[in-house]
């Protein structure tokens, strides 16, 4: 089967590689030397990434903003910059411009927000020994005789002792039942009916399961089949002990951490303040509504970065669209109270491309100034006077995508205290042409266990990556089939934090 004939649905149209597809348009890659780059150099033997040269601006003071540097950034090198710059703003101490980092919250409101300390257990798990299983505690070895029922003489003292007649026993009784009061001692050859969750009375030995048992004539209980000591009850702290470490701080709270927290004690939960962004959407050649016309297009950033951001943990408190007009975008900049302004478009050297002049007027700090990665290149990252951060992504859709996971990504992963995803790789299942000099991001779909890139790459282009698993990054120079390469999940299937015992099975 060729490529072409895959191309049956929405995904497998995008799904081809481009190696077969030498005449699909793809700007962000080229084969063109770009020599205003300097970058990491072409791929070395094998397809491995070479090693970054040393990038004299990262451990430099840093330019003004206003000084446009001739050197990109290599694309990892951004990204741990990123990083860092967000790192330590979460750790500076509060201002009246940076309120506390943490809050507590109600469980019922905690999900998707981040533990700011470690979920320790308030108590043991189970906190008491449980029956696994509807049927009979048992005392020893069997047959036993049946004990009645407990439960009411011991929850409600006042009440007359259940009868000890043992016919009575032998119609079904509740027994003891989950949320009871401890039972009394089950002495040595005896059996209680049992429900599931209900307290092991002491001395038990083990639990029958109701279809594993049946009672004669005489009212004794006997196993169908041998019993095993301990069989069908969960003992005490099985899953933990009061004080142990359940998740670290920077897990996500899931709806199973919710669950976790719950039943370890917690009726709320310390977490780590979501970073708030304000998204400004640059363009005066922007619709917000109807069919492309006289050259204005649809603005795709505008209902897309938002919600992507909120995926990556942060609070949007707008998205607001200004005009290229460097004195509205001052305003807006300088104005905002977010901990990151996010804007798009304006970022390269058009005669409406306000960002750099602005920063610079606004005597902002440029920490990465322009990405050797494609698509995407001209993003930059700066730090205004205020301490605020400013991620300028580029206006071409699938080129801000990739300015949103290489720096506005590991920013607000710092900035709100989270674990890093550990990175992986994958194989790829074909080869896939590189940048002689920069980092190539590509969307990929997983297939039998291998990368396989899309079609509708270009750095104006949503068709691939609104169907993709995730972005590739494909080293300079390119990758040859079977290569490991990096994987960068998007954010709504990456959420979970991945630190899962993988201890032996539990089946009770
Ligand atoms: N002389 C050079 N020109 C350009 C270079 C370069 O190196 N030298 N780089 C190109 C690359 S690569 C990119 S990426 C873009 C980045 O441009 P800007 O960030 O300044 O973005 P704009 O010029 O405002 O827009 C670029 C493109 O994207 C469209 N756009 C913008 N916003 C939106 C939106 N919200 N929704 C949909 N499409 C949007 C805009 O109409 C343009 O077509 O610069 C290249 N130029
Ligand atoms: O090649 Mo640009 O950076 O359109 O992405």
């Amino acid at each position: 089967m060729t490529a072409q004939d895959r191309e049956v649905d929405g995904v497998e149209d995008v799904l081809a590689l481009f190696a077969r597809q030498p005449d699909e348009p793809d700007e962000g890659s080229g084969g063109r030397r770009d020599t205003d780059r300097t970058a990491s150099g072409p791929r070395a033997p094998g397809g491995r990434e070479p090693k970054p040269a040393p990038n004299p601006d990262a451990a430099s003071p840093k330019p003004a903003a206003g000084t446009r540097r001739h050197r990109a950034t290599p694309w990892a090198e951004a990204r741990a910059i990123a990083a860092r710059s967000g790192r330590s703003a979460a750790t500076a101490p509060a201002t009246a411009n940076a309120p506390a980092r943490t809050r507590r919250v109600p469980l019922e409101q905690a999900l998707g927000h981040v533990l700011a300390e470690p979920l320790a257990a308030l108590t043991d798990l189970p906190s008491f020994d449980t029956s696994a299983m509807d049927g009979w505690a048992v005392s020893g070895p069997g047959p036993w005789s049946v004990r009645p029922d407990q439960t009411d003489q011991a929850d409600h003292p006042d009440e007359p002792a259940a009868s000890t007649d043992i016919r009575l026993t032998l119609t079904p009784t509740p027994g003891i039942l989950a949320g009871h009061a401890a039972a009394t001692p089950l002495p040595d050859g005896t059996a209680v009916r049992i429900a599931t969750g209900a307290r092991i009375p002491p001395d038990a030995t083990a639990v029958v399961r109701s279809e594993h048992a049946r009672t004669d004539s005489t009212g004794h209980l006997h196993a169908e089949r041998a019993v095993v000591q301990g069989q069908d009850i969960r003992p005490r702290a099985q899953e933990c002990r009061s004080g142990d470490r359940l998740l670290p701080a920077g897990a996500v709270v899931t709806p199973a951490v919710l669950g976790l927290a719950a039943a370890a004690g917690y009726d709320e939960l310390l977490t780590a303040r979501r970073p708030t962004v304000d998204v400004l959407v640059l363009g005066d050649e922007l619709l917000v509504r109807g069919l492309p016309r006289d050259g204005l297009i649809r603005d795709a950033l505008g209902p897309m970065i938002a919600p992507w951001l909120r995926a990556l943990g942060a609070d949007v408190i707008d998205t607001r669209r200004v005009a290229d007009d460097a004195h509205a975008l001052f305003r807006a900049i300088t104005e905002s109270e977010a901990d990151l302004i996010l804007t798009t478009g304006g970022t390269a050297a058009g005669p409406v491309d306000h960002v750099h002049p602005v920063l610079a007027r606004a005597g902002a700090e440029l920490l990465v100034d322009g990405v050797a990665v494609r698509p995407g290149h001209p993003m930059l990252l700066a730090r205004l006077a205020s301490g605020r951060h400013l991620v300028g992504l580029p206006g071409n859709p699938l080129a801000a995508v990739s300015g949103l996971l290489t720096l506005a990504e590991p920013l607000l992963r710092t900035l709100g205290g989270r674990v890093p995803q550990p990175a992986y790789h994958a194989p790829v299942r074909d080869e896939v042409h590189g940048h002689p000099y920069d980092t190539r991001l590509v969307p990929f779909v997983h297939r039998d266990d291998r990368l396989v890139p899309l079609r509708y790459n270009g750095p104006a282009m949503l068709r691939g990556i609104a169907v993709a698993d995730g972005l590739a990054v494909v080293p300079p120079g390119g990758a040859r089939q079977g290569d490991e390469l990096e994987v960068l999940d998007l954010p709504w299937a990456a959420w979970a934090d991945a630190s899962a015992s993988t201890d032996d099975g539990c089946f009770t």
